[in-house]
């Protein structure tokens, strides 16, 4: 994928956890915030953003999958929303040094051992 900022609109499922990693560090880097980008402080911001996420959906009742009756400008506000979850995460484990992507496979493979298919 381009490093632009003029980003696709085109569906782009495949970003790679490490593009995201390296691009979140390089912002952090050039800005002189690395010095800010401690676990704690990344957790807070972390949970900051999911309350901001949260509120799009505060006092909306159900909502149907695929979003069928939600405005373009409101689809938009919760990628950004979503987004901004995302990117502390990742930023969130590389900091801590860990591996996300493995650590994300690992764990479903733990789920599928701890909740097995059932059979009739
Ligand atoms: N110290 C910081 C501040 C911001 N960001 C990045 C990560 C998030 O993707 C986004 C968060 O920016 P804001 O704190 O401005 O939050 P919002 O984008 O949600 O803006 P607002 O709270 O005004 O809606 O910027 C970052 O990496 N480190």
């Amino acid at each position: 994928m381009e490093s632009s900022c003029e980003e696709s609109k085109t569906p782009n499922w495949d970003v790679s956890l490490l593009e995201i990693r390296d691009r979140l560090s390089e912002f952090a880097e050039v800005r002189g915030w690395t010095q800010y980008h401690s676990p704690r402080n990344l957790l807070l911001a972390l949970v900051g953003e999911v309350g901001e996420l949260s509120e799009i959906f505060q006092w909306k009742g159900e909502v149907a999958k695929g979003l069928p009756n939600w405005s373009t400008a409101d689809k938009e506000h919760l990628e950004e929303e979503l987004s901004d979850v995302l990117l502390y995460l990742v930023r969130l484990a590389d900091v801590c040094g860990l591996d996300l992507g493995q650590a994300a496979l690992t764990k479903i493979t733990k789920n599928a051992r701890k909740y097995p298919v059932a059979r009739s």
